[in-house]
């Protein structure tokens, strides 16, 4: 049995009887019941899904993945894929914006090179997993073989499953890769049948003409491709991408090992559906950051059933958005752990039941 396959056979629903007990004490803490609104939803959830009604949230780590893609030669970004190396470069140098997020809220960042088409000899810091260099064009065939998708999603499980050891507690998504808007558009079109209208918008900033021109190449790929929507693999491996099979493989390595993954934006969404079309009880392990300005986030957020945490009106990646929701959900798990009961504090409860 492959790593995947092992993977996708251990992952169990969250236990809801951890949910309930945790609810329980978030019911006794010194305030009327729910008032916390969201943040009881957090810390209950992490709580289940660790496995611990007192979780530990110290180390927090966002991996943000990069990769290239063929389909850029189409023209459907506004910037050239010789971006994607110089901004792994900018991530290394800690000058991104997850980087300055990240260190606002105390959360690590690891960058891994599963695609980029760039050879980076020996950068210190960059996790070296390439699985190839770039994905192929998707209007002239598919971006990937099903053995590369397989590697790049393997690749995040394999992050997981370290991270596990390393005692990471809580996981966030991240990408880097110029073109990427398009394959995630073109997965949420093929799960969906949204027209791919609905679900294509600007990414990095393209005008009308190269809207409408993104829209066609995408109906061009997905017309050429013919992806089956049963076969979440196939999909990927048609229209998809490295850095989003790796984002998939880590989602579901967090699942397999019980450890809460907060998904960023559109891209890191297009991967966290592959995980969820492959296994579903894998949607109670995510949070989502955030509502992208992209026009089909809200229908992929539906598909995984994420309510998303924030809406900043982000349209960036890297795992911006990740960063700044880790903040919320580890003060969700706060109130769990240090608020204070009515019999502690010598509160009087609720009188009218
Ligand atoms: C300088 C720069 C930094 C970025 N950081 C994330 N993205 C984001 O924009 C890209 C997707 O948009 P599209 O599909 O239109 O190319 C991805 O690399 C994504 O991570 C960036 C884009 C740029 C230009
Ligand atoms: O929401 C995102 O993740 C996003 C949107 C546009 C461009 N890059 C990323």
């Amino acid at each position: 049995m492959n790593l995947l396959t092992e993977t996708l056979a251990v992952i169990k629903p969250v236990d809801a009887a951890l949910l309930q007990e945790a609810q329980r004490r978030l019911d006794n803490k010194t305030k009327p019941l729910g008032s916390l609104g969201r943040l009881e939803e957090f810390a209950r959830r992490f709580a289940a899904i660790s496995g611990s009604l007192e979780p530990d949230t110290t180390k927090k780590v966002i991996y943000t993945f990069a990769g290239d893609h063929g389909v850029v030669e189409e023209g459907v970004s506004a910037f050239p894929k010789e971006v994607t190396p110089q901004m792994v470069l900018n991530f290394l140098n800690g000058g991104a914006g997850v980087n300055v997020l990240a260190r606002h809220a105390g959360v690590e960042v690891r960058v891994v090179d599963v695609g980029v088409d760039y050879d980076f000899g020996q950068a210190p810091g960059l996790l070296n997993r390439k699985v190839a260099r770039g994905t192929r064009n998707f209007v002239k065939g598919p971006a990937m073989t099903r053995e590369e998708t397989v590697a790049a999603l393997e690749v995040g499980i394999e992050l997981a499953r370290e991270a596990k050891r390393e005692g990471v507690a809580m996981l966030g998504t991240g990408e880097m890769g110029i073109g990427n808007t398009t394959p995630s558009s073109a997965i949420i079109a093929a799960f969906s049948g949204k027209t791919v209208e609905e679900v294509t918008h600007r990414g990095t900033g393209i005008g009308d003409r190269a809207l409408e021109n993104k829209v066609q190449v995408i109906e061009r790929g997905l017309a050429v491709n013919r992806p089956d929507p049963k076969d979440p693999l196939d999909v990927l491996a048609k229209v998809g991408g490295l850095e989003i099979a790796g984002i998939a493989g880590l989602v579901l390595g967090a699942a397999a090992n019980r450890i809460p993954v907060v998904v960023d934006g559109f891209i890191s969404t297009a991967g966290a559906l592959i995980a969820c079309e492959l296994n579903p009880h894998v949607r109670g392990y995510i949070f989502a950051a955030h509502e992208s300005v992209e026009i089909g986030h809200r229908f992929m957020l539906e598909r995984v059933g994420a309510e998303p945490i924030l809406d900043l009106h982000f349209r960036l990646g890297e795992g911006t958005g990740a960063a700044l929701a880790m903040g919320l959900i580890e003060a969700g798990v706060k109130v769990l752990k240090e608020m204070a009961t009515f019999e502690q504090a010598g509160v009087e409860g609720n009188t009218v039941r």
